[in-house]
C-alpha cells in the first residue's frame, strides 16, 4: 500500500498576540484520508492553529506543512486544494445561500452536486435567503458546505458543529464521515468530547499552545488510567474479602448502602472473579455495568481542567 505524508504536520509552532503566547511550541499531526481532532478548552490556540495551516495567520516560529506545501508561501497552490469553514468573515451578506454555493462550485473542477449538498445539511428552505438574514445554524451549515462543495483534498473545519441542532450536527457527522470514506483528510476542532469519540481516527489534546496528548480514542480512553465497574446488592457485603480476591491495584466501596463500586483494571478476569466471588457468598449482583473512560475524563487527568461541554 501506498504510504502518503501527513496531511498536515506542524512543529515547534509559535503564535503570539503581543504579550500573550496563544500557540506555545506546538506539535501536531493529521494523517493523510483520515479524520483528525484537536481538542481543547476556550483559548487553548486551536483556531490560531487552523487558522495559520489555512494560511490566514502568520506564525512567528515553528515549521507548518499542509499536503506539502508552506501555507505562508505556497498560499496559491494551496488554497484549490483545501476545503475551509469560514465564519462569517469572506462572505458577501446580501448575497444568496444557493448562488454563494453554486459559485463556489463553479471555481472547482469536480465539486459536488450542490443541490444534493443543499438537501443533505437542510438548506433547501432557505437557498433564496441572503447570507446575512441566515440564522446562526443555518451560516454554519452553509459554511461547511462551501467548504466541502469543490471536493477538496484536505478540509478545515473549526468547530463543525458548534451551536447546531441535534439533526444539524448528525447531518453534518454523516458528511464528514462521508469525506472520509471518500479519502478526504479532516482536521476539525471541537470541544465536544462526543464528536470526537465519534468522528476521529486520532484525537489531539491542546492545552495553553501545547500539546498534551495524542492518539487514537480508543488508546486514550484506555490508556493507563482505571475503568470503574458498579453492582447492587445486599447492603454491608464483606468487601475485604472480595478484595482479597482480586488484583492487589483494585479498590472496592460501597458508596450508598448496597450500592458497589470496583475500580481498577476492569478486563473480563477481573468481572469473572466478582461474579464468582458474590456466588460463593450468595450475592446475585444487580445493574452491574462497566464503565470505560472517556475522553472527557482523560482530558480532566491531564490538564485538571474541564471542556466546555
Ligand atoms: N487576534 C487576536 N489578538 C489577541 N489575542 C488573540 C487573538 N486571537 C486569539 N487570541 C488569544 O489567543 C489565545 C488562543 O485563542 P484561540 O482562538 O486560538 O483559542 P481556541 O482554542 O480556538 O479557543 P476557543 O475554543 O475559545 O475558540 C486566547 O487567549 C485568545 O484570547
Amino acid at each position: 500500500m501506498q504510504q502518503h505524508p501527513p496531511a498536515v504536520e506542524v512543529a515547534g509552532l509559535v503564535k503570539r498576540y503581543g504579550t500573550k503566547t496563544a500557540v506555545d511550541g506546538l506539535a501536531l499531526s493529521a494523517a493523510h484520508g483520515a479524520v483528525t481532532a484537536v481538542l481543547g478548552p476556550n483559548g487553548a490556540g486551536k483556531s490560531t492553529t487552523i487558522e495559520i495551516c489555512e494560511g490566514y495567520r502568520p506564525a512567528d516560529a515553528g515549521t507548518v506543512r499542509v499536503l506539502g506545501l508552506d501555507p505562508a508561501a505556497d498560499g496559491a497552490a494551496l488554497r484549490p486544494r483545501i476545503g475551509v469553514m469560514l465564519q462569517s468573515g469572506g462572505v458577501y451578506p446580501s448575497a444568496r445561500a444557493e448562488e454563494m454555493l453554486r459559485h463556489m462550485a463553479r471555481l472547482h473542477a469536480h465539486p459536488l452536486d450542490v443541490g444534493e449538498l443543499i438537501e443533505r445539511l437542510g438548506l433547501d428552505s432557505c437557498g433564496r435567503t441572503p447570507y446575512r438574514r441566515l440564522s446562526g445554524g443555518q451560516q454554519q451549515r452553509l459554511a461547511l458546505a462551501m467548504a466541502v462543495v469543490g471536493r477538496p483534498e484536505l478540509v478545515f473545519l473549526d468547530e463543525p458543529t458548534a451551536g447546531l441542532d441535534p439533526q444539524a450536527r448528525r447531518a453534518t457527522w454523516e458528511l464528514i464521515r462521508e469525506l472520509r470514506t471518500d479519502g478526504v483528510s479532516v482536521l476539525l476542532t471541537t470541544h465536544h468530547m462526543d464528536e470526537a469519540e465519534q468522528l476521529a481516527d486520532e484525537v489531539a489534546i491542546i492545552d495553553a499552545g501545547r500539546l498534551v496528548v495524542r492518539g487514537t480514542p480508543e488508546e486514550l480512553c484506555r490508556g493507563g488510567a482505571e475503568n470503574t465497574m458498579r453492582f447492587s446488592g445486599r447492603p454491608g457485603l464483606d468487601l475485604a474479602s472480595l478484595l482479597k480476591a482480586l488484583p492487589p491495584e483494585t479498590a472496592a466501596i460501597e458508596l450508598t448502602p448496597g450500592a458497589y463500586r470496583v475500580a481498577g483494571t476492569i478486563d473480563p478476569e477481573l468481572l469473572a472473579t466478582v461474579t464468582t466471588w458474590c456466588a460463593q457468598n450468595g450475592v446475585l449482583p444487580e445493574q452491574m455495568t462497566v464503565e470505560r473512560r472517556t475522553l472527557e475524563d482523560v482530558f480532566l487527568e491531564l490538564t485538571g481542567k474541564e471542556l466546555r461541554s
